[in-house]
């Protein structure tokens, strides 16, 4: 008589319910594993609730009045300048869309057997994680595995408090009466900018307290400079090489220092200066995980931390503080944990785009890459005016650049400024992934006119003619 051996389900427990955490959550669920998925605030993470989806919906209602402003330049006739942002229907159209994602996701987990705890956690030892929930009592949950993906907080300085009112962070901005008069953004990072962009195009004025001496520091500098342009002949000022030392609120407005000496007022600011990983309050110390000079949790290629059966996914690790990022690192954790296969993280695949107006999207090696001397490529770049579609839509800014190994001809990076240039990148993303040579691009059918013949043709320039 033979006996059945019963194999227990692999138990893994979520810190965290953005898309580091809800999409491991779903991956390993739907693997079979017992998942428990622990969320403080609202599932779908500071990603669906405060920061990308809110500010990419503000910016497809900016995005809209900068077309409808725009159209006169392609012959339509109407006072353009009667286009009023109203920030509030704005505003709850933003928040209703990202609560409505929030409930799609928790649905979602509920339905694929996920157990969702609401509520604070910290660890008592590897493999226990004890949770304060919302309504004050204590559970100690304990797994096989845990995965730490606590996302990151918005800095603050100390001498710039966010009220809320007039001085704010980007988590909130979404409670405002009228449209800012005047908007002082302070910092030049992607946040910055995006918003920078997004409130200029709705109708405020706009200042950028920029610490660097150009924008968009660290991303490719020809995409920085068309940005630059932009901003310039749009108004927006940017006020560079500066820091703003502290700010206050006055009637009516607020009042930056700027560490040039000067000040700067406006009706409100916004800080955009960087994020912290939610990781102080986590007891990490407590199973000895360890953590950079910032917070961040140090990670290998497969998620896994120090500490044996601790994963950690997400901004709290510091790599590319992305949501999709967060999710593969989330998915690649949960494979690694359940034995199957796995492809180690590369960031050279990483594809980004920033929601700015051109948006600029970039993927696989950058700029700062080749110029560090680690990699050999071939680039070229065309302008986007030099396209007919692009001509037909009055797009006169931005540009294709393609990145080539040199020798093979492998497609390794890539960036395009263009209007949705976060949809354009993704055959240069395929490509990337898929280790394509320009050849394939070039030789691939593209409409015409279309905006994306203009991938083809760069890849056609980077064709090398066989030597006779
Ligand atoms: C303004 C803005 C716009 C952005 N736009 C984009 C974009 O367009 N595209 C893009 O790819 N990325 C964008 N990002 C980056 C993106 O938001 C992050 O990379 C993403 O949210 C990271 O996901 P995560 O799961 O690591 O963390 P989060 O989304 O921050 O989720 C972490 C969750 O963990 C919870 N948590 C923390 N500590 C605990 C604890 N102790 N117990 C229980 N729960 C806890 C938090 O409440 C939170 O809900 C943007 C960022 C900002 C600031
Ligand atoms: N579209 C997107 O994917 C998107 C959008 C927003 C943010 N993000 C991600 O979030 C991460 C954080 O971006 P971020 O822009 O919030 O932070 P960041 O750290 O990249 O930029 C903050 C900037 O503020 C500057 N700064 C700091 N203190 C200052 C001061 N006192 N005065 C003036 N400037 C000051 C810093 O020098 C820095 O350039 C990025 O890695 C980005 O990838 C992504």
């Amino acid at each position: 008589m033979s006996t059945l051996e019963i194999v227990p389900r692999p138990s893994i427990t979520i810190i965290g319910g953005g898309p580091g955490g809800y999409e491991a959550a779903l991956v390993a669920s739907k693997f079979g594993a017992d998942v428990t998925l622990i969320e403080r605030n609202g599932i779908g993470g500071s990603a669906v609730l405060t920061d990308v989806v809110p500010s990419k919906t503000l910016i497809a209602s900016a995005d809209s009045r900068r077309r409808v402003m725009s159209a006169p330049s392609l012959g339509l006739e109407f006072d353009a300048h009667s286009v009023k942002s109203n920030i509030e229907l704005i505003d709850r159209r933003l928040l209703r869309l990202a609560s409505d994602q929030s409930e799609d996701i928790r649905r979602g987990l509920q339905a694929n057997g996920v157990r969702i705890v609401m509520g604070q956690a910290r660890f008592v030892d590897r493999h226990v994680v004890e949770v304060k929930t919302m309504e004050g009592d204590v559970e100690e949950i304990s797994s096989d595995t845990v995965l730490i993906a606590t996302g990151a907080s918005p800095r603050e300085l100390p001498t710039a408090k966010p009220d809320g009112e007039r001085i704010f962070n980007w988590k909130q901005l979404y409670a405002m009466n009228e449209l800012p008069e005047h908007m002082v953004v302070v910092g030049s990072g992607v946040t910055g900018a995006e918003f920078a962009s997004a409130y200029q195009l709705l109708g405020s004025n706009v200042t950028l307290v920029s610490s660097r001496e150009t924008l968009l520091p660290g991303e490719d500098p020809d995409a920085a400079q068309v940005l630059e342009e932009v901003f310039s002949e749009s108004g927006v000022n940017v006020i560079s090489r500066t820091r703003a030392e502290g700010v206050t609120r006055i009637p009516n407005g607020v009042r930056v220092e700027l560490s040039s000496g000067g000040y700067v007022e406006g009706s409100h600011c916004l800080l955009a200066v960087g994020g912290i990983p939610n990781t102080a309050e986590l007891g990490l110390a407590n199973i000895g995980v360890d953590v950079t000079e910032t917070g961040h949790i140090k990670i290998d290629a497969v998620s896994r931390t120090s500490v044996p059966g601790v994963y950690a996914a997400g901004d709290c690790t510091g790599r590319l503080a992305l949501a999709s990022v967060a999710a593969m690192q989330g998915r690649i954790a949960v494979n690694h944990i359940l034995g199957d296969v796995v492809k180690p993280f590369s960031r050279n695949q990483v594809a980004s785009n920033i929601f700015t107006s051109p948006e600029i999207a970039t993927v696989g090696i950058t700029d700062a890459m080749v110029k560090s001397g680690d990699y050999q490529v071939d680039e070229y770049m065309i302008p986007m005016a030099s396209n007919a579609r692009a001509k037909m839509m009055n797009v006169t800014e931005g540009f294709v650049k393609i990145f080539a190994r040199r020798g093979s001809g492998h497609v390794v990076g890539g960036v395009i400024v263009a209007p949705r240039a976060s949809d354009l990148i993704y055959p240069l993303s395929l490509a990337v992934s898929q280790k394509l040579h320009v050849d394939d691009l070039a030789e691939t059918f593209t409409i015409y006119p279309s905006l994306s013949g203009t991938v083809a043709e760069v890849a056609r320039q980077l064709h090398k003619r066989e030597q006779f």
